[in-house]
């Protein structure tokens, strides 16, 4: 009986290959799944690099793999070597509230698994929630962790944004004043002295201040900032996963705020680690002050945070900091959509990696279509014809080797949170027999 050290030892074919490396080393990869031939039958073992930064992009119409693969990326991150898996930290941004399941043994795919050699595992994951729901997560068993975002890294402008105001009306300015102020006397403060300053402004009307004071009591309502707010050293670590659980956050500007700020947070932090790192291998320093480990961040539902057609107080950090020039700071990101269409382009050009389960929709075809690169030699719609019409098929098109592939990922070894609930009685669904 193989087991999931033997991971994959079995089949057609031992071979592998690596994809987003320019080389066949097997150090550093993780193990997807394997060559869908013609015939529908599994070849050779696919991997993917995970020793450099990588942006990734992995779509496809609803239902057909996108939450799974990206559990499976999560996954193999957790059983690189402890050597490498110590350079790296997990951060899922979690907008279902369904990854919290990679803690638990996908018993549910016991005989999919067998067949593939592997058992289930579960893996260490810290799910961190706004603060004021810890205890909604707690009643319902799931073991949670609080986060906050510290109220002064937003400025005035970025506030107007949040509230969807004009920076221009009187609510607006007001805003952008006080939070101005407080900034100025460079000490944390909290919303509610945000609100305190508003009522102190001499300037203002008292329909301005009226106005600001309800936007800034919406956001205390939120739960999710903080004088002083989590610190990324508690959100980045090089065990474990960190999901952090935006699914009870329902304004999309509130969470696009947390990711702008964490995203900003983790590339500062970054690039004063790779300086370190810079004169560590000149043996300028000898200290091992090392910083935050490498991260890859996975943004499901990724079209809310970057969409085609406007700008959250997400998009400039992931676009830029992240999507451009996050391969120098070692930052790796993962977007998931259903609608390629409704994602800024920049995220389909700039990925070298795109994962593209079955996908119908001609919008959706034609915008991966529209930066096709010169190496593939068929259109995105041919290629996606091939992949039929099984889950967890998808085309794998390759920056690094410009080559394309049809590939089966692999079962998931910890539970899927992902999966959509069967109207049967639970016995019945458990089972798969109906
Ligand atoms: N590689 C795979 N092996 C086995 N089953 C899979 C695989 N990929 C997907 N599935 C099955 O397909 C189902 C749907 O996958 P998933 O939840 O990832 O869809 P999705 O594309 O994220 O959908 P949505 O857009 O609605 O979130 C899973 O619950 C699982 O049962």
């Amino acid at each position: 009986m193989p087991t999931v050290t033997n991971y994959f030892d079995q089949g057609v074919s031992r071979h592998q290959y690596v994809l987003g490396r320019d080389s066949q080393s097997k150090t550093g990869i993780l193990q997807i799944g394997r060559y869908l031939a013609i015939d529908r039958s599994s070849g050779a073992r696919v991997a993917l690099d995970a020793l450099r930064p990588h942006a990734l992009l992995i779509c496809g119409k609803r239902g057909y793999g996108k939450s799974y693969t990206m559990g499976i990326l999560i996954e193999e991150i957790e059983r690189l070597p402890e050597s490498i898996r110590q350079n790296i930290a997990s951060v899922v941004i979690d907008t279902m509230g369904i990854f919290w399941t990679l803690g638990k043994k996908n018993t549910a795919q016991n005989q999919n698994l067998s067949d593939w050699g592997l058992e289930p595992d579960k893996f260490d994951v810290t799910v961190f929630v706004p603060q004021d729901k810890v205890g909604e997560y707690r009643q319902r068993n799931i073991d949670v962790a609080s986060f906050s975002i510290r109220t002064s890294h937003m400025d005035g402008y970025q506030w107007c944004k949040l509230f969807g105001i004009d920076e221009t009306s009187p609510a607006g300015t007001l805003l952008i004043r006080v939070v101005h102020d407080l900034h100025k006397s460079e000490h944390d403060f909290s919303i509610e002295e945000i609100i305190e300053n508003i009522h102190q402004d001499k300037r203002c009307t008292s329909n301005a201040r009226d106005a600001a004071e309800n936007y800034m009591i919406s956001a205390i309502s939120w739960g999710i900032f903080s004088r002083k707010g989590t610190d990324i050293s508690e959100l980045v670590k090089n065990e474990g996963v960190s999901v952090i659980d935006v699914s009870t956050v329902k304004n999309n500007s509130a969470r696009a705020a947390i990711v702008r700020i964490i995203g900003l947070e983790i590339y500062q932090r970054r690039l004063d680690a790779r300086r370190m790192h810079e004169k560590r291998m000149m043996n300028e320093i000898t200290e091992d002050i090392s910083g935050i480990p490498m991260v890859w961040m996975f943004i499901d539902e990724a079209h809310l945070f970057i969409p085609a057609d406007s700008r959250t107080l997400a998009s400039d950090v992931l676009i830029n900091e992240w999507l451009r020039q996050g391969r120098q700071p070692g930052l790796s990101i993962v977007f998931a959509t259903q609608r390629p269409s409704a994602i800024d382009p920049d995220v389909i050009s700039q990925s070298d990696l795109v994962i593209c389960h079955r996908l119908t929709a001609g919008d959706d075809i034609k915008a991966l279509e529209s930066t096709r690169p010169t190496y593939m030699k068929e259109g995105f719609s041919d290629s996606i014809k091939k992949l039929g019409q099984s889950r967890g098929v998808g085309l794998i098109v390759d920056d690094t080797s410009e080559t394309t592939h049809v590939v089966r990922m692999r079962p998931r070894l910890s539970w899927h949170g992902g999966d959509e609930p069967l109207a049967l009685p639970l016995e019945k669904a458990r089972t798969g027999d109906w």
